[in-house]
């Protein structure tokens, strides 16, 4: 883990600033690395840190669906399918999952392994759903990477991408994500039905209760 003095502008105190995964002690490193990263998409050089492509701003918009948390939002125009950050934090087994986080992706299914950025991470863990923000839909998208963490070794990760063109040259995806514009992905139908079971669920014990 490389933790960094530098940290981005409206970074939260609570939470440290990684600029490279945090592996558990229950996950083997060499379940991450690789000698050939086959056909995944490939980071040679490692970014900048902290990210000179995006910027943490507070949603100040009441008809934001997030607002009064933060979002991620581009500095420049970011040209479709280039790559923009990582998503960092702490790698660990399904043993040790929070169901209650909002900041768990999955990394490798094959292996159990997943990534929470709750309590360290970077940039990307301010990346907002699209629903309720953006009309054309998502911008950008995760997609499993590999990054060369030195000669001929390779890392298995999580990078944050601007969607490819798409078919129509004059659709919303052809001109990639303008500068000042919000990173917004997909977040799947799971995240959204696990969270309204569970609100269903919390308001009806309420309910009973009353
Ligand atoms: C990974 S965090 C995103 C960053 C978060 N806004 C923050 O400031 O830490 C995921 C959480 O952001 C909020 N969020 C993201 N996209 C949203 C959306 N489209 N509508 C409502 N809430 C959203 C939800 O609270 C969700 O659980």
């Amino acid at each position: 883990m490389t933790k960094s003095s530098l940290k981005p502008k409206n970074w939260p105190q609570e939470v440290q600033y990684l600029t490279s995964l945090s592996l558990m002690p229950s996950v083997d490193p060499a379940t991450l690395r690789s000698p050939s990263p086959g056909t995944l998409p490939l980071i040679a050089s490692r970014p900048a840190a902290p990210s000179l492509w995006t910027n943490i701003l507070p949603i100040t918009n009441p008809t934001h669906p997030a607002f009064g948390q933060n979002g991620l939002f581009a500095t420049r125009s970011l040209s479709p399918g280039s790559f923009i950050l990582f998503y960092l934090g702490l790698v660990h087994t399904s043993a040790t999952t929070d169901p209650a986080s909002d900041y768990d992706l999955s990394l490798d299914r094959e292996h159990d392994i997943s990534i929470d950025a709750t309590r360290c991470g970077n940039e990307a863990r301010f990346i907002n759903d699209y629903r309720g923000v953006r009309l054309e839909g998502p911008n950008a998208e995760f997609r499993d990477c590999a990054f060369q963490v030195s000669a001929g070794v390779w890392e298995k990760r999580i990078g944050v991408f601007v969607l490819d063109k798409g078919k129509s040259l004059k659709g919303p995806r052809a001109k990639g994500i303008a500068k000042g514009q919000e990173i917004v992905v997909s977040y799947g139908k799971g995240f959204w039905n696990a969270r309204h079971v569970t609100s269903e669920l919390s308001a009806t014990v309420e309910a009973n209760l009353n």
